[in-house]
């Protein structure tokens, strides 16, 4: 298939097949920051991870070799419908096309030595697996975006309960914010931070994860031989 014909069938429903740029935001929850003893931040902290990050329903997330602390973080991810740079607050809501339910798998002990060496957080962030997303929900489908419940459980049990209004940054600021840097693209995902209640998983763990009303997915996490 040609690349105009490729281009031509692709779907914003299955954005994480479109190769763009995961942007992700940290410490966008006082309550998050203050768990893990950061400040709380007064501009957006980000960071990335590639598109071969992403995992779906019926594929394990994979322990990465080198780390003894995995940590589950649930978001909320908004799909850019509709590139941009410099795009104004006012105009931000345009550039969605919908959300998705998404984890921000973190190797806890690499990024806390990155952090203490002042390194980059890509081995900690980055690595395969480390974004399992949900189905794609259309924005029609979620009237106030800044007030979603969002949950994770391990094993049944409820690790994560939290709601976007909580948010430091509003989706609209940080569409905008964004921007001012990193040229958006039709495609691109943000991870817009985890709520309060973070915590280690291990081999074999069952993660279910939910957005109230919305959606729901469950991930099993296994160890590959390296
Ligand atoms: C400290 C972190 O890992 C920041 C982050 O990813 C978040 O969601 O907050
Ligand atoms: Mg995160």
């Amino acid at each position: 298939m040609g690349l105009s014909a490729q281009m031509s069938t692709r779907n914003i429903s299955r954005f994480w097949e479109w190769g763009r740029k995961i942007i992700c935001v940290g410490r966008n929850y006082a309550e998050h920051a203050k768990e893990l003893k950061n400040a709380v931040p007064t501009e957006p902290v980000l960071f990335l991870k590639p598109p071969s990050a992403y995992v779906r329903e019926g594929s394990p997330i994979v322990l990465p070799f080198y780390s003894s602390n995995l940590h589950h973080e649930v978001e909320l991810g908004v799909v850019i419908g509709k590139g941009g740079a410099a795009i104004p607050q006012s105009a931000a809501m345009e550039h969605v096309a919908g959300y998705a339910l998404c984890l921000d798998m973190t190797a806890r002990d690499v990024q806390d030595e990155c952090k203490s060496k002042g390194l980059p957080w890509t081995l900690a962030k980055a690595f395969d697996t480390s974004c399992p997303v949900s189905e794609f929900i259309p924005k029609e489908r979620v009237p106030e975006p800044g007030n979603v419940k969002l949950w994770l459980k391990v094993n049944s049990q409820l690790r994560q309960s939290g709601c976007t209004s909580d948010m430091i940054f509003s989706i609209p600021y940080l569409v905008s914010y964004i921007s001012d840097f990193i040229t958006l693209e039709e495609g691109d995902l943000i991870l817009t931070g985890t709520p309060k209640g973070v915590s280690a998983v291990q081999e074999q763990d069952e993660l279910q994860a939910g957005i109230d009303g919305l959606v729901t997915m469950t991930f099993t996490v296994e160890r590959k031989d390296h």
